[in-house]
């Protein structure tokens, strides 16, 4: 039984806080919800954004896995929700540069459509600045709808795109 949950920043908070202190804040925060516990943190990743958006800010990205009795998954992303709004996360547009981003990836391999969460998270298995950090933290993990182990989801990604490196901290 696992939880997974993504973090990611490119900008500032609103006290003007780094993106890497943001998600480290996050982290530490993610270990005080009720009933959960922190089991591992990935390395934290330095990332172009996906899409590219030209003048936007690298991101820093990483993975958190948790374990314990997350309650109802709507009131667990509300809890995230809370988390990133404050760090003063804004929603101007879609994939718009952010404070803080944490996206519930994974779920005791909870499958849902809706209401949201959506799980597993709709998007995490085309995104390399998602699965290089979880694979730190879940190596042996696999996807519960297409069934496929975190290595073989990596390596269907495209090549083109710029691999995470991870930050010397
Ligand atoms: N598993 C999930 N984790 C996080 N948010 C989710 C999940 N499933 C659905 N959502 C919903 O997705 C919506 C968009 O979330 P958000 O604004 O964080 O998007 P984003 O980070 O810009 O893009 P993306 O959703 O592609 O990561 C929110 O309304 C949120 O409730
Ligand atoms: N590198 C990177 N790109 C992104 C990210 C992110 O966390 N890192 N998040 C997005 C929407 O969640 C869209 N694009």
């Amino acid at each position: 039984m696992v939880i997974l949950i993504a973090l990611g920043a490119n900008l500032p908070d609103v006290a003007g806080k780094p993106p890497l202190e943001t998600c480290q804040a996050a982290a530490a925060a993610l270990d005080s919800l009720p009933g959960l516990r922190l089991r591992a943190l990935s390395r934290w990743y330095r990332t172009q954004p996906v899409p590219p958006l030209p003048g936007a800010p690298t991101f820093v990205n990483g993975v958190a896995r948790l374990e314990g009795d997350a309650g109802d998954p709507v009131a667990l992303l509300a809890a995230l929700h809370a988390i990133e709004e404050r760090a003063g996360r804004l929603r101007p547009f879609p994939n718009a540069p952010r404070t803080l981003d944490l996206d519930l990836i994974d779920l005791h391999g909870l499958c849902r459509e809706a209401p949201d969460p959506v799980l597993p998270h709709p998007r995490a298995h085309l995104r390399r600045f998602v699965l290089q950090p979880l694979r730190d933290v879940a190596p042996a993990w696999v996807h519960p709808v297409l069934r496929r182990p975190v290595e073989a989801l990596l390596a269907d990604l495209p090549t083109h795109e710029a691999t995470p490196v991870p930050l010397q901290i």
